[in-house]
Formats: C-alpha cells, sequence, structure tokens
C-alpha cells in the first residue's frame, strides 16, 4: 500500500499523478484540459474525472492504493492542514463556495467522484489556504466593517500555500539550513501568482486575498486594483458585479495587456518590438518587484528569494525584470547563472550577493502525497 493518486483540479482542467512512495517515482502523470470549453475533451468536471479514471486503467492497482489525495483551493480558516474527507468535510467546503466559485465546486466534483471510484481508500483534502492559517491579524485584516470581517468571512486567506510550503522547505535545504532559520520571499508565478513572506518557515503575509484575484499581475487576473473601479465600471457601463468579477479573473492580466496569458508569448513579441506586450511584461516585473520591497519590510532582513512555477522556473527574462535595480538592497542575479536551463534547484545569485537568488521547482503533487500519506500514518 504504497501509491497514492493526487487530483489537482483547476477551474477548467484536472492534473493528476499516480506516485509510488516507496520510492517516490511517478508511475502515471496526466491532464485533462479545457473542460467544459468547445472543443475541449470533457464537457464537465465529472466526464473529465471518467477519463482520468480510463487513463489509469491498468497502471493502478487498487490493492496498492494508500490514499487519495486532492487539492482544494479554499479551506477558509477552518482547515489549518491536511484532513481526511467525510460527509462533514465536504459540506464544509460546499459552504466555502461563495469564497471560491471558480474552484471549489470542481474540487467537489472531483471527491465525490473519487470517493465513488475508490470507496475503500482514504480520501486526503490539501488545502491551498493552509500553509497561510499562520498569517498575524494585522496581515490577514481588511479594514472594513466589522459585519463583513464576522459574518462574511472577509479577510485574506491566501492561496497556492502548498507550493510556497514545498519551496520555502526546499529553498532552506539548498541554502543548508533548517527552515526555522531563515527568512525568505517566494514568488510563485504560474498561471496564477503570489508572493509570500515567510519568516523561520512558517506564511507571514501573503499577497493573494479573500480570493486568488488580488496581488500580482497573472496570466489572466488583474491582480491589485482600487476596489472603486467595480462599482465606477457598473456606473459606466451597467455592467453587473458577477460580470465585472468575471473579467478581472478571466480576461485581465498578460492577456488584457499583451495579448495572450502564456509569458512565452508575451517575452517573444516584446523582443520584437510590440509595445503592448513590453508594457504587459515591465508592468508584470513592476508589480513583482513591489511586493519584494514590501515583504522585505514586513521580515527585516531575508536570506533568499525563491522563484518558482511556470514563469519563475523558466523564464530568465522575468526573473531579471523582477531584480532589476534591487543591487543596493543586496538582491541581484548573476546573467549566466540567470540563463542556464536546468531543471534542478539552483542559485541564480553571484557569489557577492548578500541575498540569495534561488530557483527552485515546485511540485505541488508530492508535497500533497506527503501529505496525505502522512495523516493517514
Ligand atoms: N519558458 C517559459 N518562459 C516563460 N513562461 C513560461 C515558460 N514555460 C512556461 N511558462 C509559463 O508558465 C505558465 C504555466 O505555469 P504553471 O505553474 O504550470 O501554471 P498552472 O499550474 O497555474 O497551470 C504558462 O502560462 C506559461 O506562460
Ligand atoms: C489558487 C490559484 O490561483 O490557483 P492557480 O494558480 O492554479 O489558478
Ligand atoms: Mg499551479
Amino acid at each position: 500500500m504504497n501509491q497514492v493518486l493526487v487530483l489537482n483540479s483547476g477551474s477548467s482542467s484536472i492534473k493528476y499523478q499516480l506516485l509510488d512512495m516507496a520510492d517516490r517515482r511517478r508511475l502515471a502523470v496526466g491532464i485533462v484540459e479545457r473542460i467544459g470549453e468547445s472543443g475541449g475533451s470533457a464537457p464537465d468536471h465529472a466526464a473529465g474525472m471518467r477519463t482520468v479514471l480510463s487513463e489509469l486503467e491498468g497502471e493502478l492497482d487498487r490493492s496498492a492504493l494508500a490514499a487519495v489525495g486532492h487539492r482544494v483551493v479554499h479551506g477558509g480558516d477552518r482547515f489549518r492542514g491536511p484532513t481526511r474527507i467525510d460527509d462533514e468535510v465536504c459540506a464544509a467546503i460546499k459552504e466555502l463556495i461563495p469564497l471560491a466559485p471558480l474552484h471549489n465546486p470542481a474540487n467537489l466534483t472531483l471527491i465525490e467522484a473519487a470517493r465513488e471510484a475508490f470507496p475503500d481508500t482514504p480520501q486526503v483534502a490539501v488545502f491551498d489556504t493552509a500553509f497561510h492559517q499562520t498569517l498575524p491579524a494585522p496581515a490577514y485584516t481588511y479594514a472594513v466593517p466589522a459585519e463583513w470581517r464576522d459574518d462574511l468571512g472577509v479577510r485574506r486567506y491566501g492561496f497556492h500555500g502548498t507550493s510556497h510550503q514545498y519551496v520555502s522547505r526546499r529553498a532552506a535545504e539548498l541554502l543548508g539550513r533548517r527552515p526555522e532559520e531563515v527568512n525568505m520571499i517566494v514568488l510563485h508565478l504560474g498561471n496564477g501568482a503570489s508572493a509570500c513572506a515567510v519568516r523561520g518557515g512558517k506564511s507571514v503575509d501573503t499577497s493573494m486575498g479573500m480570493t486568488p484575484l488580488e496581488g500580482l499581475i497573472m496570466g489572466t487576473r488583474s491582480g491589485d486594483l482600487d476596489p472603486a473601479i467595480s462599482a465606477y465600471i457598473a456606473r459606466r457601463t451597467g455592467r453587473g458585479a458577477e460580470e465585472t468579477d468575471l473579467t478581472l479573473n478571466k480576461s485581465s492580466g498578460l492577456l488584457a495587456l499583451g495579448g495572450s496569458n502564456d509569458m512565452r508569448d508575451i517575452v517573444a513579441a516584446a523582443e520584437k518590438g510590440d509595445e503592448n506586450a513590453r508594457l504587459a511584461l515591465d508592468a508584470y516585473c513592476y508589480r513583482a518587484r513591489k511586493y519584494i520591497g514590501a515583504y522585505l519590510a514586513a521580515l527585516g532582513r531575508i536570506d533568499a528569494v525563491v522563484f518558482t512555477a511556470g514563469v519563475g522556473e523558466n523564464s530568465a527574462e522575468v526573473r531579471a525584470g523582477v531584480v532589476a535595480g534591487l543591487d543596493h538592497l543586496g538582491i541581484a542575479i548573476s546573467p549566466k547563472r540567470n540563463a542556464a536551463k536546468s531543471k534542478e534547484a539552483r542559485y541564480i545569485s553571484p557569489y557577492w550577493a548578500e541575498t540569495a537568488v534561488l530557483v527552485v521547482p515546485t511540485d505541488e503533487e508530492i508535497e500533497i502525497a506527503d501529505q496525505a500519506l502522512a495523516l493517514i500514518g
């Protein structure tokens, strides 16, 4: 019994991995994409899950399956760690749907399908929000009326916690230090993107807020903006709150500024002289740099700045753009180290820099599998 199936469902995709935890080997890896879109391979997440199960046919040995680990995006302030799933936990995840309408319904559909497919296997939820439950009140509090905070759950929760947790631990290893000894700023730059201030292995601030919309510029999400903009757009155009929310989540960010949500397209176009793409790239890097400044102030002292996820791991241009001009703070990169292609965790700062700048590939799936196994013992 040493296999774990990890299901990581986004709003329009299901990523899965079957892992043999005895030797930490991937037995199967796959993705069902563009769920619900025309031309996509599955009309909804339930159908997507049937595709996953049929793809796993042959690889999956039910008698060896110790657990199914689920990524669940929103755990509110109720879930502080990995949690064995039962009817009550499902009900709680359902209650949190208003806080994560694009993510939690998909997570629940997968949980239900997996409970049905593997009724005798423990199912474990690993929440994006859990790692950020250590945020102190001044960091998670929005300055809004008590009724919003007390009755409606309005506060900063933070996301990508599983990635920030895994990456910050790996970064400490690379530094040759114990996690309790180091302060760092982790930049998870994927399709969604967030920054996290980590003090002694614990999250003390993060850029995503009540929902995954706040903070950095992302593929299709605006990140930070003046909260008055929604009402202004409503007054000027008659568009309702739902439509504006969808626009800010799905049609903003790099896509709105530079014409593509894929950073590879943006960098290529910017290098060819496309001014919109140049602005998208510069605004993206500038926003991330501002968060480095803010979290440096929050942490007081940092040992490392760490880049991870699709953009952070692969784009030397973005990494260089983000830390540009921070030499006076002891944060700099070596152009040669930054340009080197590698899939390994590595230093990209020059030998003389006071602060390490690292690239650490994230692995949310192995972290979910480890946490699931640790929980069920
Ligand atoms: N070589 C690269 N240069 C720039 N961006 C890249 C590169 N490779 C991948 N990416 C970016 O990584 C993003 C996906 O990151 P990932 O962490 O896999 O996202 P998610 O888990 O949210 O789907 C893509 O949108 C793409 O823009
Ligand atoms: C929570 C979140 O933003 O996740 P993703 O980056 O996978 O969209
Ligand atoms: Mg991701």
